[in-house]
């Protein structure tokens, strides 16, 4: 490929390669002084100072909070919004600047984080059709999630939040199996870690489609799980609209994976909060309790969700620390998103096509003006106070769930948030009305990537030597469970 092209530009007249040289070069200095003579439409908005003109600036100051992770990490760097210590940054980050904020991207590129209700009911209401996932979200997905996509790095001295900004360019570079080479010769354990797990993804939704499809070919009609009926719709849908088997992999591994880490992140938060609040799990264990003795049988669904501790923890801990703290949406278009401003005015701001927003779904759940002074404490019983879950202006949240963003709003938001709902609080009833669950004395961080995770942290003289996934209960079998074979649910 190089001698090609070392050939052609022999060939080429010098005059010819001249005039190439000095247009690339008259397109590079246009686009780098464009900010100067087409002043920015996001001038007015409140953020950050940019401090690296290459990898954008989120900030410009280093926060105590953020913590060590943080800290290490140079000032004005896109990696601070997706650092795995980040999360105390963008809940600072609101708490400074409100629900409008201009942060920067690669190359001094604007962008917005946006938790203000206002705003967010036109971006997932009225204005969706403006916006979509960032080329970015959507390549990064197709290159984990879809099978034998994985091209995701070349550049090994990324760290792979970083290297997921490139994923767009690097999904075009040649076809499937010549990106599988490049990440295959990839010497780097990052890299060679997400090829592993995009291939378990991939075989995983391989034999979850087998067994579904040995499962109705044995039992005809009588079956009900989604993936089978999946199959089935797939089947008697016209030519035209049938999807392939590339896409219905592709399907199962976003509902499977989509599903797993989303719940498995809320689960263990929620876990940890009753560990650390004997009380509020004495509060549940309660009324678990009285509702076996009045039922006398297994509680029914409607019964489940009328426990009223059961469902104040779970929305409150779902919006104090949502498992997915923000999504990214790109303007198709130009737009103008209307927004509350600090003193309660109402103001707009113009972007351009092509912008990157934040939608800031800690920071919404956490908004002073929407859930009161005391939003950032853990406070369950706020659900019992009746409904005070608009702003001053008399906004709400558009998220699908209680007014809580944490599943998003609109026509994308989750489709599995009723099954996460009822499948939490039944691993709750199970586990809370077996086992005291209490805290152990290891240190617990709780790390940033798309979706939260905790991990045990080991430190020496305050510096952190080692960190390992997982998240260690103390679990004691209530007596009079000591012997039960069955739960009651
Ligand atoms: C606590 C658990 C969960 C949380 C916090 C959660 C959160 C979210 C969020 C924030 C989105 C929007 C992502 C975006 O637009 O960028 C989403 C989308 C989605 N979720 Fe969930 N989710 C959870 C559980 C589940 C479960 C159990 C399923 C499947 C049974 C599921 C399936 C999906 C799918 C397929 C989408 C994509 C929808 C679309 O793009 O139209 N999720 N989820």
């Amino acid at each position: 490929m190089s001698s090609h092209l070392s050939t052609l530009l022999s060939r080429m007249s010098p005059a010819l390669l001249a005039v190439l040289i000095y247009y690339a070069l008259f397109r590079i200095l246009r686009w780098l002084l464009k900010p100067l003579y087409s002043p920015s439409l996001l001038r007015d908005i409140p953020g950050p100072r940019p401090q690296s003109w290459f990898t954008g600036a989120s900030v410009g100051v280093i926060y105590p909070s953020c913590g060590e992770g943080l800290t290490r990490t140079k000032p004005g760097n896109l990696g601070q919004l997706f650092n795995a210590k980040g999360l105390p940054f963008h809940h600072d980050l609101v708490e400074r600047y409100g629900g409008m904020i201009k942060v920067y991207g690669f190359f001094g590129d604007e962008q917005l984080y946006i938790s203000d209700p206002r705003a967010l009911q036109s971006i997932l209401g009225k204005e969706q059709d403006a916006y979509e996932e960032t080329a970015v979200f959507v390549e990064t997905n197709r290159v984990i999630f879809g099978p034998g996509l994985v091209s995701t790095t070349v550049l090994r001295f990324f760290s792979l939040s970083l290297v997921r900004q490139f994923a767009p360019f690097l999904v075009r570079l040649g076809p499937a199996w010549m990106r599988r080479r490049l990440v295959e010769w990839t010497p780097n354990a990052a890299v060679q870690k997400v090829k592993r797990m995009s291939d378990v993804m991939h075989q995983t939704a391989v034999d979850i489609l087998a067994d579904a499809r040995e499962g109705l070919r044995q039992e005809e009609n009588d079956v009900k799980n989604i993936i089978s009926l999946l199959l089935r719709a797939n089947e008697i849908a016209s030519a035209k609209e049938q999807l392939s088997e590339t896409e219905l992999t592709g399907q199962i591994t976003v509902m499977v994976f989509g599903a797993q880490d989303t719940s498995s992140s809320a689960l263990s938060r929620l876990l940890y909060m009753l560990a650390v609040r004997p009380d509020i799990q004495q509060n549940i264990r309660l009324e678990i309790r009285a509702a076996h003795a009045s039922a006398g049988r297994h509680l029914n669904l409607d019964e489940i969700s009328a426990l009223p501790w059961l469902d104040a923890v779970l929305k409150e801990t779902l919006r104090l620390y949502p498992p997915v703290p923000f999504v990214r949406r790109s303007a198709l278009e130009e737009r103008s998103i209307p927004f509350s401003t600090p003193s309660g005015n109402v103001s707009s701001v113009t972007i351009p096509r092509g912008t990157t927003l934040f939608l800031g779904i800690a920071g919404a759940n956490r908004l002073q003006t929407v859930w009161g002074p005391d939003a950032a404490e853990w406070k369950p019983d706020r659900w019992f106070n009746g409904d005070h879950k608009v702003d001053s202006s008399g906004r709400r949240l558009p998220g699908i769930y209680s007014g809580i963003m944490s599943f998003l709003g609109g026509q994308r938001s989750c489709i599995g948030y009723k099954f996460a709902e009822i499948e939490i609080k039944i691993l709750l009833i199970v586990l809370v009305s077996r086992f005291e669950i209490s805290p152990t004395k290891h240190d617990i961080v709780w790390n940033l990537s798309q979706i939260i995770s905790p991990s045990v942290k080991t430190t020496d003289s305050g510096h952190i030597i080692s960190e390992e996934k997982g998240l260690p209960l103390r679990m004691k079998l209530i007596e009079e469970h000591s012997a039960d074979t069955e739960f009651l649910i």
